[in-house]
Formats: C-alpha cells, sequence, structure tokens
C-alpha cells in the first residue's frame, strides 16, 4: 500500500465520517438548509484564505520546478473560479459582505489555520503535501458520492462539481504522487499526525456547520 492509502487508513474513523457526513448527504440531495450551508461558507471562506498561503508557502518549498508550476496554477484556481464561486453564492444566500468578510471564526476554523501556518512556517514540502492532501482528497472523495442528478441550485451544484471535475481529480493525484515521493524517507509517525489531526478538524468542520441546530 502506498504512503497516502496508509496515512488514509490510520486516519479511517474521521475520513469517513467526514466524507459520510449529514452535510455531504444533504448537499448531495439539495435539501441542506441555507443557515447551515451559509454558516459553512463563511467559514470556509476564511479557510482559504489561509489555505492560498499554503500553497503560496508549496510554491517555494517544492524540491522540483515541475512542481512549483503545477501549485502556482493551481494557486490561480482559487484566485479565479472558486473566489468567484464564493462571491456568487453570498449573494445567492442573502449573506451581506459585512458578515462574511470578517466573520467570528468558529473553533475549527482556528484549528484548520493553525495547523496550515505551521505547516507554512516549518518550510517543510512533505508537511505542507500532509495538509494539501488531506483538504483535496477527502473533499474529492465526498464529491464523487454524486450521482448523475445533482442537486439544482447552482451554489449547491457549483461546490460539487468544483470538487469532483475532472482537472481536479488530476490536482488530486498530483499531490498524492508528490507525498508519496517525498514522504518516503520520512519516519511515518512524523506524517501521521498531522494527517490524522486534519481529518479531525474536517470532520468538526462539517459539525460546525450545524451548530445551534438540532
Ligand atoms: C474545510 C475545507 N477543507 C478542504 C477544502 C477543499 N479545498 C480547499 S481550497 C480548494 C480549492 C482547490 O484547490 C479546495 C477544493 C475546503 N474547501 N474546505
Amino acid at each position: 500500500m502506498d504512503l497516502c492509502h496508509r496515512l488514509r487508513d490510520a486516519a479511517k474513523p474521521y475520513w469517513d465520517a467526514s466524507v459520510n457526513h449529514r452535510f455531504v448527504d444533504q448537499l448531495l440531495a439539495g435539501d441542506i438548509a441555507d443557515e447551515v450551508f451559509g454558516r459553512y461558507l463563511v467559514q470556509d471562506f476564511r479557510f482559504c484564505d489561509t489555505f492560498v498561503r499554503l500553497l503560496g508557502a508549496a510554491v517555494c518549498a517544492a524540491d522540483d520546478p515541475e512542481a512549483r508550476l503545477t501549485h502556482a496554477r493551481q494557486l490561480s484556481v482559487l484566485a479565479g473560479g472558486e473566489y468567484r464561486y464564493f462571491i456568487d453564492s453570498f449573494e445567492a444566500l442573502n449573506i451581506p459582505e459585512s458578515q462574511w468578510k470578517n466573520p467570528t471564526l468558529s473553533e475549527p476554523t482556528q484549528a484548520f489555520i493553525a495547523l496550515m501556518e505551521k505547516a507554512c512556517d516549518s518550510q517543510d514540502y512533505a508537511l505542507m503535501l500532509v495538509v494539501l492532501v488531506v483538504a483535496e482528497w477527502l473533499y474529492l472523495e465526498w464529491a464523487q458520492r454524486a450521482g448523475n442528478t445533482l442537486p439544482p441550485r447552482p451554489e449547491h451544484r457549483d461546490w460539487i462539481v468544483l470538487h469532483n471535475e475532472p482537472d481536479f481529480v488530476r490536482w488530486v493525484g498530483f499531490l498524492c504522487n508528490e507525498l508519496n515521493r517525498v514522504g518516503a524517507e520520512r519516519d511515518f509517525e512524523t506524517l501521521r499526525e498531522p494527517f490524522v489531526e486534519a481529518c479531525q478538524i474536517e470532520q468538526r468542520f462539517f459539525d460546525m456547520a450545524f451548530d445551534g441546530m438540532r
């Protein structure tokens, strides 16, 4: 089994709980409450801001010229389509700028930002890849649960398609290959610990969307 699959196995309870979370069930069905989805998106917009910094750090830390360019290209996805998605969805959900610009950060948002900042500060490419792989591969897995019929509202449908379209599948494949490559010489435990922590936070991030709901 390759390194990425061994890491995923080590985090199986949190990984599976996230991929099969009721948030995902309701999003795929298109019947997620606006309050729940809006709370999630406002926090995720802050998450994505730090994610941009992490990708920038990966551009800097990657040991291979081709890999640097692949990370740089993905930055343009975040700055382009992904940013547009958030702005359009805030409008569709009637969330004013005053609410999404400077929200109070939830506990899992803070925890994720701290983990990403730690990876940035470490200048350790393998550690950055661990966080990137969890964030992207786990999202690919839940989005691949979607069948042929997607929910009708663009803010639901586009959030699924962003995470299962062919370019995204290739990006996740690249990240996993990179981690398998640069992590091969590393002590498994030093990668397992942040991988499992990131999966635990992913689960709490979905939980957070339902805070204050039944
Ligand atoms: C909590 C949380 N975890 C992972 C992702 C996935 N993700 C983060 S940035 C990005 C853009 C493409 O690289 C994607 C897909 C998310 N949005 N929110």
